[in-house]
């Protein structure tokens, strides 16, 4: 095309040609440059031709569809229920204003591959001014790329698989005497509270080795204050959210700090992650972490692994009671474990690793329940994502619900029907764990937590749900059901 615009010009212009002619050398290089951005700006918008506006109604400077948002995130419906909408009048593709920053909603398996892939250079994530406070200057949430990267390899130690190995014994054995005791008492109980104070017990036992009832429960209301001030007004006001946490975070680093020193001087010593960390005291700078980069890590990773497993479980139950045969199947592959094994048995990794219809049902939870709905990025300049065009500032956010949802990626969608995942996935289909640099951290640790539970639950006990209300948790960018999800236990 190109070729064929210059040789018309050729034909019809002397002045042109004359140009041309004296200025060759500049003809080629100008072309190059020009085939050269081409190339570059095709590769960038991959496969798009076509870059599209994003439809959608951005509102009033800075409050846009703010009040919106918050009127569905304060609704039994939750706060998804605002996309929902715009998907309905707009399309897959929409934008909105949020707090005075433009959002677009990235509905496809394209749009989070070029996401994931291009994490911290064309992307990253919003720095939000009370969750960096919350969670400490140091914390995986809050450093730039080169910490992230050292940190990150320097706190995989936890989650390997021989201390995942340790980390299901002793799972395992709280979890099996938590729940004989409340089928013993026969009672009904909320298995949303159940699950978050057994992962929290879990979590402190695993990291820094507390397992005294009424310090776990001190730490866990301050972490509790912490995780619910980091999408608050970041002012402080006595009385606020965000006071209320930055209080409560102070009292934590206290306590993390008190718990080193005590290590340090040889009062205490432990095998947990906590001592792994100062075992490494004397190693060079790039192979060990500060305290204070411990510390804010410590209380990051009970605040991202706490809730959301604890979420994963209940909905677990849920999704099981509506579907028998999917119970019963799970059921029989864990009896044919139980069978195995002796009285008193605890569970290894390598009974795990053969539970495969357990994993399914995991994988098929968490496909349903998006206990992470979203994942915000800012885009760090203008692009295309999957044809759609993106300015410089706009916050893209992965819909992993919608994609998790998209009949076309999966037949039925609102069909829980873990078989489905014995076919291959489409890439980028399935990712509650989000991917790329920032994947999930505690990935195996949540997968291997919640076949623990479904093996004890579903291999021991059939149960009763005791109120079938759908209804959401207000107020909570974590869906939950509003009742706990409450449940009688009936052992086998
Ligand atoms: C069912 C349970 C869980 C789900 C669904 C989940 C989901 C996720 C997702 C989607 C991300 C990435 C978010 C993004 O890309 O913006 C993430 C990050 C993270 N998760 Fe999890 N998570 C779970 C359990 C855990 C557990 C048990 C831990 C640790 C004990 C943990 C620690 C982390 C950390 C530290 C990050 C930040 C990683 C980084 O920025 O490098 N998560 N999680």
């Amino acid at each position: 095309m190109v070729v064929a615009a210059v040789a018309e010009l050729w034909k019809h212009n002397e002045e042109i040609v004359t140009l041309l002619k004296n200025n060759y050398d500049l003809l080629i290089a100008a072309f190059l440059a020009v085939a050269a951005t081409f190339l570059v700006s095709k590769a960038w918008s991959k496969g798009g031709a076509r870059s599209i506006d994003v439809p959608g109604r951005l509102g009033l400077p800075f409050i846009g569809e703010t009040l919106a948002f918050l009127s569905a995130t304060n609704s039994f419906k939750g706060c998804y229920e605002f996309v929902n909408l715009r998907r309905s009048r707009y399309g897959k593709w929409f934008k909105t204003r949020l707090f005075g920053k433009i959002h677009v909603f990235v509905p496809t398996t394209e749009g989070a591959r070029k996401i994931f892939t291009n994490d911290f250079s064309y992307f990253n994530k919003g720095y939000v001014k009370s969750m960096a406070d919350c969670v400490g200057p140091k914390s995986l949430l809050s450093v730039p790329h080169e910490s992230h990267k050292r940190i990150r390899r320097l706190l995989s130690d936890p989650f390997s698989m021989p201390s995942l190995a340790t980390f299901v014994v002793k799972f395992d054995q709280l979890l099996s005497q938590r729940l004989a005791r409340l089928a013993r008492n026969g009672d009904s109980f909320k298995v949303l509270e159940f699950s978050m104070q057994m992962t929290f017990d879990a979590m402190c036992s695993m990291l820094m080795s507390v397992t005294e009832e009424s310090l776990l429960r001190e730490i866990e209301k301050d972490c509790t204050a912490v995780s619910e001030a980091m999408l608050s007004l970041p002012v402080m006001i006595p009385g606020s959210r965000y006071y209320k946490g930055i209080k409560a975070r102070e009292r934590v680093m206290e306590r993390f700090s008190g718990m080193i020193e005590r290590r340090r001087s040889g009062v205490e010593s432990h095998e947990d992650f906590l001592q792994s960390m100062l075992a490494k005291d004397s190693y060079p700078s790039t192979e060990k972490l500060e305290d204070a980069e411990i510390m804010d890590n410590l209380l990051t990773l009970i605040i991202a692994g706490q809730t959301t497993t604890a979420a994963a479980m209940m909905w677990s139950v849920k999704f099981l009671n509506d579907n028998r045969d999917a119970q019963d199947r799970l059921r029989e592959e864990q009896l044919a474990i139980t069978r195995k094994k002796a009285d008193g048995y605890l569970l290894s990794l390598e009974d795990i690793n053969s539970m495969s219809y357990g994993l399914k049902v995991v994988k098929e939870t968490l496909r349903m329940s998006n206990v992470l709905l979203w994942f915000p990025r800012v885009a760090l300049n203008d692009c295309t994502v999957d044809g759609i065009e993106i300015k410089k500032g706009w916050h893209v956010n992965i819909d992993a619900t919608c994609i998790h949802y998209d009949p076309v990626l999966y037949k039925d969608p609102l069909q829980f029907n873990p078989s489905r995942f014995e076919e291959m996935q489409k890439s980028y289909s399935f990712i509650p764990f989000g991917s790329g640099p920032r994947t999930c951290l505690g990935m195996n640790m949540a997968k291997v937590t919640l076949m623990v539970f479904l093996h004890r639950l579903a291999g021991g006990y059939k149960w009763t749900m005791d109120d079938l209300d759908l209804s959401l948790e207000k107020k909570s960018h974590i869906p939950r059901l509003r009742s706990g999800c409450p449940i009688t236990l009936k052992a086998l």
